[in-house]
């Protein structure tokens, strides 16, 4: 089930909030605790709210903070990506979502309002927002003055866009003619027969009309009289300029009277007129010209036990009259019969019952690296590890430390002596006080002797003396290591200097496999453009047997499923199916075979070609009847030089964050690095040490 829906539109003035409300209104019916967010507001006045956030927090009485509901106004996030940080905008937005998400049953997400040019921009952002959020979107669109050929097209190319990268639950078309309804609603659904929901809205016509107060708001006016009954309707209005007994004659129900301020005729008349059985209501009087009526007339409005809104405006009669034409109209949380009135027209129009069973059944495959590497910082700021790093020296990682204890995610040693890594510091100027980390020099650390002994005593069958466990142990890797086999820190990251072997042989010496399992192999968390793909072995074996290869498929399947990837697991071969031969692929074949008999739930395809394994149209060529071809999310290499060669070919030909490689099957986390890592590598593979450490 969902937690959560997008409302995004297309446009400007679509009638977003008639959705919005209407949808408050049914999940509030079937949930008790329903949070409200919008990622991105436009900008208002010092101290003034976001009209939709008021509107919807105070009509629904929801218990939730102002500055929880948004997380950036527009012009911040223009601020934001022209300095290149994007990025930092949809981290944020997934931060005060995911809060939400935790304290409610269920979100509901109103996206951006259109109300600026640039619209392309506003249409990908709500894309990437939703689809980061990985929830299902509704797209609302409006069809005023529009023909119908060109709102299908609208709303085509809409759904069309918005489909590529997210799911699209329903289309909700609003303001259309009444008479168009039935035959707009079926041309839609012959464009669009992808299940996704269509309705059609009606224009509602005290929905389309401004207040009273939204126009005194936009012609800067004074009301004069009348201020309780500022938020009546004006679905017309009419200037006052001919004789009033003329004038009698046009007026209609719920207009506004546009007329000079000297008009004292057609001012007492209107107001006669409203409280006569024998004309219609008007909402209220607009004098022009910044003319007052005098004392006397103004007496005789005083005495009157109700009158509508008299408001006087500054500019003249024409320009005010063309102003009034312009104005849109608005839902805001004092009209109360606005918003009443909206959340009849959706219940009558939108199937709520399906809507919600939608909601109930919808499961989304999108997991996007974002998201991804959220959840790994809410996972390991849950129960905070202690992580040492062997390589204090390195600038990068110097940087990735100052960004961890930031977050407050980890405790830190650096190897390394401290004036010398004070040094370090101090050259690349990296604001890293060194009072927040520990750091440890292995030959002046108190524990030296005792990791000498140890070490001597786990490993002196294999020959080793006391010298050379002396020698070991005044080994970066060595020491660090022996931290972790003695519980002096959780897990250990390295490899940003050292290489794979030097990083891993003290773990292999001796903090050794888990039980029941054989090899140690390892993952890279490889954080593509729209999903997480996880690649074995590409850091250790260098040439896996069929039994190894067999191990490290499941060992990888049960890592992704620790990290919230569904493994589908394709092992990787120049073969798909039997479309070529050779003892490669015979092994790759065998391996399959036998991870199956290990895990008959595991779902496995091989061998099988990358091309295949990821693409499902080529999948389903190649291989129609496999439930992994197209969709693997786990890749296991045949052998070292496909894997690690393949792992950096994608992450430098894509610019892919590869986070790893994270060894499974140790009995203490200890992780490696590449020596070409970067800082935000560093960062994120010690979360997922730290992470790993939890399960000891
Ligand atoms: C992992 C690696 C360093 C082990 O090399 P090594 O230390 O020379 O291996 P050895 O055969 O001497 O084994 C050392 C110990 O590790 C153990 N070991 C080696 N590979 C292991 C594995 N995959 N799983 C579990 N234990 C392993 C051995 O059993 C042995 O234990 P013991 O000394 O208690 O008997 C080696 O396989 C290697 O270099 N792999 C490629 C690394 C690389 O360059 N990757 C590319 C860049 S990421
Ligand atoms: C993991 C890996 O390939 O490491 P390096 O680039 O240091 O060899």
């Amino acid at each position: 089930m969902s937690k959560g829906i997008y409302v995004a539109t297309i446009e400007p003035n679509s009638g977003k909030s008639v959705v919005v409300l209407g949808l408050m209104r049914m999940l509030l019916g079937k949930t008790a605790k329903v949070g409200y967010f919008r990622p991105i507001i436009e900008d208002t006045k010092e101290g003034e709210p976001d009209n939709h956030i008021n509107t919807v927090v105070s009509y629904f009485e929801l218990d939730i903070n102002y500055k929880k509901t948004f997380a950036y106004t527009r012009s911040q996030v223009l601020d934001l990506y022209n300095r290149g940080k994007s990025g930092d905008v949809i981290d944020e937005i997934i931060k005060k979502y995911k809060h939400l998400e935790e304290r409610f049953d269920f979100v509901l997400v109103e996206g951006t309002d259109f109300s600026h040019e640039n619209s392309s921009l506003e249409l990908d952002i709500n894309i990437l927002i939703s689809k980061n959020l990985g929830l299902p979107v509704i797209i609302v669109s409006q069809g005023d003055k529009k023909e119908l050929s060109e709102i299908v097209e609208n709303v085509q190319l809409a759904h069309d866009t918005f489909k590529e990268e997210v799911d699209v639950l329903s289309i909700m078309t609003n303001k259309i003619d009444p008479k168009d309804v039935g035959t707009l609603k079926g041309l839609i659904k012959s464009r669009i027969n992808e299940g996704t929901d269509i309705t059609v809205i009606p224009k509602i016509g005290s929905l389309a009309s401004p207040t009273v107060k939204e126009i005194v708001r936009k012609l800067k006016g004074t009301v004069l009289f009348g201020q309780e009954m500022i938020n009546n309707q004006s679905e017309n209005y009419s200037v006052g300029a001919m004789q009033l007994r003329n004038y009698l004659t046009h007026l209609k129900e719920n207009a506004l009277v546009i007329t000079p301020g000297d008009r004292a005729d057609i001012i007492l008349g209107a107001l006669q007129a409203n409280i006569s059985a024998n004309y219609p209501k008007i909402s209220g009087i607009i004098l022009t010209g910044g003319l007052i009526p005098e004392k006397p007339i103004l007496r005789l409005i005083e005495g009157l036990s109700s009158v509508v809104p008299i408001i006087s405006v500054k500019d003249g009669t024409f320009f005010v009259t063309n102003a009034i034409g312009k104005i849109k109209s608005r839902i805001y949380a004092e009209n109360i019969e606005k918003i009443e009135t909206s959340i009849a027209t959706f219940e009558k129009h939108v199937d709520t019952n399906k809507l919600a069973e939608d909601l109930i059944t919808f499961k989304s495959d999108i997991f996007t690296p974002r998201m991804f590497q959220y959840n790994l910082l809410q996972r390991a700021l849950k129960d905070k590890k202690h992580i040492v790093l062997p390589e204090g020296y390195d600038e990068r990682v110097l940087r990735a430390a100052v960004r961890l204890i930031d977050a407050h995610v980890v405790d830190l040693t650096l190897i390394g002596e401290r004036e010398k890594i004070q040094e370090r510091i101090d050259k690349h100027d990296i604001p890293l006080d060194l009072n927040t980390v520990n750091t440890v020099f292995p030959i002046e650390s108190p524990d030296f002797e005792d990791y000498v002994q140890t070490f001597y005593e786990l490993r002196k069958h294999k020959n080793v003396n006391m010298d050379m466990a002396r020698d070991a142990m005044s080994d970066v890797s060595y020491f660090a290591t022996m931290m972790i086999y003695k519980g002096h820190a959780d897990g250990m990251v390295s490899g940003a200097l050292h290489t794979t072997a030097h990083t891993l042989r003290p773990a292999l010496q001796f903090i050794k496999t888990k039980p029941g399992v054989n090899i140690v192999s390892s993952v890279f968390f490889m954080c593509l453009e729209d999903r997480v793909s996880i690649f074995g072995d590409c850091a250790i074996n260098p040439n896996p047997n069929a039994e190894q290869l067999a191990e490290i498929a499941i060992s990888s399947a049960e890592t992704a499923r620790n990290f919230g990837v569904e493994p589908k697991v394709a092992m990787l071969s120049y073969s798909s199916g039997a479309s070529g031969k050779g003892e490669d692929v015979d092994r790759v074949r065998k391996a399959t075979e036998i991870a199956k008999a290990a895990a008959p739930d595991l779902k496995i395809e091989g061998p099988i070609q990358y091309d295949a394994a990821v693409d499902m149209r080529i999948g389903k060529s190649k291989l129609p009847d496999s439930e992994v071809a197209g969709q693997a999310s786990v890749l296991i290499f045949p052998d070292l030089n496909t894997g690690n060669n393949t792992y950096k070919a994608v992450q430098r030909e894509t610019g892919a964050l590869a986070i790893g490689p994270m060894l499974q099957g140790l009995n203490k986390p200890v992780n490696d690095l590449s020596r070409g890592c970067t800082a935000d590598d560093i960062y994120s593979t010690v979360i997922i040490t730290a992470i790993q450490a939890q399960d000891f």
